[in-house]
């Protein structure tokens, strides 16, 4: 089976897409579902974020307090550095793990937010992109997320830019229309991807 990624920027609609295939029988292991649960309580990567951050990161119940990291690391980027040497290892031995795990003959696609920051592409054989213009992640963050223009701006930034992710794109999928027609990009990938995988076997 092809190893496939699907990246895209923050709020570029991945997790939408995640959905559609899953409802097309795509096995879909998450970074962004795996990078909370590597940090719930009692976990080493909670202990590890306490040990940087301090216990102000904490909400009362002990839980990671993710508005208030997140207000730390995005205007910060050695903050965010150190935050990202803690969480990512983590979650890249997980996601593995889900994969090898999948049944035989299933299609994995592992959602990878920052595949490309990260140097994860070429660890892929076809990598989709959900691409989206910044002026519609930036209406999505401030409606959806309820932030200022400002904090919408730092997330987009500390990611790659748009073109830096088509470039290493096999698949692209424009989030910019409606639902359905998402749906019907999600289809048309899948087929192609399933075809080719046929073929090659
Ligand atoms: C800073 C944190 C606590 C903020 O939590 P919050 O609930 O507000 O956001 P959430 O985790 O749902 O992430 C939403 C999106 O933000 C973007 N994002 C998250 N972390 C980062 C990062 N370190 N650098 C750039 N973009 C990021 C991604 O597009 C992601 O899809 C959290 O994002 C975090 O722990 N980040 C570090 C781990 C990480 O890199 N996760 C993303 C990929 S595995
Ligand atoms: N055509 C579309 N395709 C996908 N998402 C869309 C579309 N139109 C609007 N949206 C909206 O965009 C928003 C972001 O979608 P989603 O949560 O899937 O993005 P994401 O990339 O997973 O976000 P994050 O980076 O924050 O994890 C959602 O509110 C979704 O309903």
């Amino acid at each position: 089976m092809p190893r496939i990624a699907l990246t895209g920027g923050i709020a570029s609609g991945k997790s939408t897409v995640a959905r559609m295939l899953e409802a097309r029988g795509v096995v879909i292991v998450d970074s962004d579902v795996l990078a909370r649960e590597v940090v719930e309580p009692g976990t080493e990567g909670l202990d590890a974020i306490v040990e940087r951050f301090g216990s102000s990161v904490l909400q009362p119940d002990g839980s990671l307090d993710r508005a208030r990291l997140g207000s730390l690391v995005f205007a910060d980027p050695a903050a965010r550095a150190d935050l990202n040497a803690i969480v990512h290892p983590l979650v890249r031995r997980r996601a593995e793990e889900l994969e090898a795990a999948a049944p035989a003959g299933a299609l994995v696609v592992q959602v990878i937010p920052l595949l490309v920051e990260a140097g994860l592409v070429g660890g892929f054989d076809h990598v989709i992109v959900v691409d989206v213009a910044v002026d519609e992640q930036l209406r999505r963050l401030m409606s959806r997320n309820g932030y200022s223009c400002d904090e919408a701006m730092a997330r987009i930034r500390a990611q790659a830019t748009r073109e830096e992710r088509l470039r290493v794109a096999d698949t692209v999928i424009d989030s910019s229309g409606s639902l359905a027609e998402t749906e019907a990009q999600v289809q048309a990938a899948l087929d192609r991807i399933v075809a080719s995988t046929d073929q090659g076997s």
